[in-house]
């Protein structure tokens, strides 16, 4: 029986058996060292609040695999319905699902993710309690971090301002150490990667014009559905509508619109800015989460959460191209539907791989400290995730399986063959 309910970690483990199939790994040991984490550190982080009472916050980190290199993953701070056990196995599954985006990519990184079980926009927490929250966290994990251990990074309702505040604290804890390489995703000024802002989004969109590419579906007019307006589906939806495309949905947590006519992203970001939501668009219509994922579109970016696109969804989808740039958007049981429909569906390790990509591009000009142009940067992550697509698209064909399965397959070889080389200490 499942730990939580819509277990996020099952369907990680999930993946990684029907890769392990593929491959023809049968060695239980070695998939059960695949699925599992190195280790997860769950811990209290005690905050005193502005009024003066003292709240105990719950945080995590999970280290899933570093044979290819050091642990690398975001920080989200966010309150999971199922609670904080839900979270707990919501980061073991995204450290998983870490490991194979790097692999995919062959990055020489690792797979890692932490979390802090509270959602600092419902519960209004001021500027100066996250920041206490989060200098709080930095202490907590500074011994397990480090540019050679573990680098973490944005998610979900965290920004460059938390990126900065761990760095600071981590400094100053190893002698005041000056150490940018410790964390991605800072702002550009202090150590942060031109592109890295925009870097999910835009390679969500490299990787639904090689789909529509081989679909041979113009983008020009190609019509697209966003879930979620936050940093990935923003910014994917900005470079899909550069590519020709027209947005004509979107969603955030207040609600989920459509707008027959499209719309321009530019006036809809404005219209969030000034209320708050998508909800209340000029034109638009208010329609709920699973009508807005089953609107006629030629490109759907589920760019939120996970657990959206259940069995049921699955068989009303009306797209041609599903580009996951939220993390786990699909549940295990709608993949073959989605598959039978000939629905080219870009898995999330692909479709968000962009972050992690300028992610690791950021560390890597803290660590020769030498600064590229933004041009330099996206054209580097633009190589790497074409190479990625394409290798994955080729595995799928050879195979006749899906793309989430070839990705999975191929990102799963690659750290089987480092583990290999590497071997066991002691
Ligand atoms: N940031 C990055 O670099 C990367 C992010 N990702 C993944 O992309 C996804 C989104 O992350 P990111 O864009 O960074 O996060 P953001 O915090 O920037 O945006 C999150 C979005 O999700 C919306 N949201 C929150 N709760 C709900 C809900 N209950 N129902 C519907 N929508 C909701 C938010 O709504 P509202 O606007 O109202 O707050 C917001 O639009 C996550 O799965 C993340 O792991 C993957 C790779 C890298
Ligand atoms: O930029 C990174 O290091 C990781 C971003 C992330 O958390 C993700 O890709 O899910």
């Amino acid at each position: 029986m499942a730990l939580v309910e819509n277990d996020p970690f099952e369907n990680s483990r999930k993946q990684v058996h029907d890769a392990c199939d593929l491959l023809d790994i049968t060695d239980k040991g070695m998939r059960e060292y695949l699925v599992m984490p190195n280790r997860v550190l769950r811990f209290k982080i005690p905050v005193m609040m502005d009024d003066g009472n003292l709240r105990i916050f719950t945080g995590f980190r999970s280290q899933h695999n570093n044979d290819k290199g050091p642990y690398k993953g975001g920080i989200r701070y966010f309150n999971p319905k199922g609670g904080v056990e839900y979270m707990e196995r919501e980061v073991m599954a995204l450290s998983s699902w870490m490991t194979w985006k790097c692999a995919i990519l062959d990055l020489p990184l690792g797979g890692g993710k932490g979390a802090v079980y509270v959602n600092p926009k419902e519960e209004k927490i001021s500027a100066g309690e996250k920041e206490r929250i989060t200098r709080r966290f930095a202490y907590m994990l500074s011994e397990v971090i480090g540019p050679e251990k573990d680098i973490p990074a944005p998610d979900v309702y965290t920004t460059g301002k938390e990126m900065i505040q761990i760095m600071d604290t981590f400094g100053k804890l190893n002698g005041n150490r000056y150490t940018p390489g410790v964390i991605t995703g800072k702002p550009v000024p202090v150590g942060g990667s031109l592109a890295r802002n925009v870097a999910t989004g835009l390679g969500s969109a490299y990787c639904t014009r090689e789909a529509a590419k081989t679909l041979k579906i113009p983008l020009k007019g190609a019509k697209v559905v966003l879930q979620g307006f936050g940093n990935a589906s923003t910014y994917a939806g900005i470079y899909l509508e550069k590519m020709g495309c027209k947005v004509i949905g979107a969603s955030d947590s207040k609600g989920s619109v459509l707008v027959p006519a499209g719309f321009k992203m530019d006036k809809m970001m404005e219209h969030k800015s000034k209320k708050g939501t998508v909800v209340g668009y000029p034109g638009s219509k208010k329609v709920t989460a699973a009508e807005l994922l089953t609107a006629k579109c030629d490109i759907l970016v589920p760019g939120a959460l996970e657990n959206q696109i259940d069995a049921k969804i699955a068989a009303k989808l009306q797209c041609k191209i599903i580009t996951e740039a939220a993390n786990g958007p699909t549940f295990p049981e709608a993949d073959p539907i989605i598959f039978k429909k000939k629905i080219l569906l870009i898995p999330d390790i692909l479709a968000n791989s962009g972050g992690v990509c300028i992610s690791y591009l950021e560390w890597v000009q803290n660590n020769q400290g030498y600064y590229w142009s933004f041009d330099d940067v996206a054209g580097k992550m633009e190589t790497t995730i074409v190479r990625g697509f394409k290798a994955s698209y080729e595995f799928a064909k050879k195979h006749k399986v899906d793309m989430r399965k070839a990705s999975m397959a191929i990102a799963v070889d690659r750290v089987v063959k480092a583990f290999e080389h590497r071997g066991l200490w002691p």
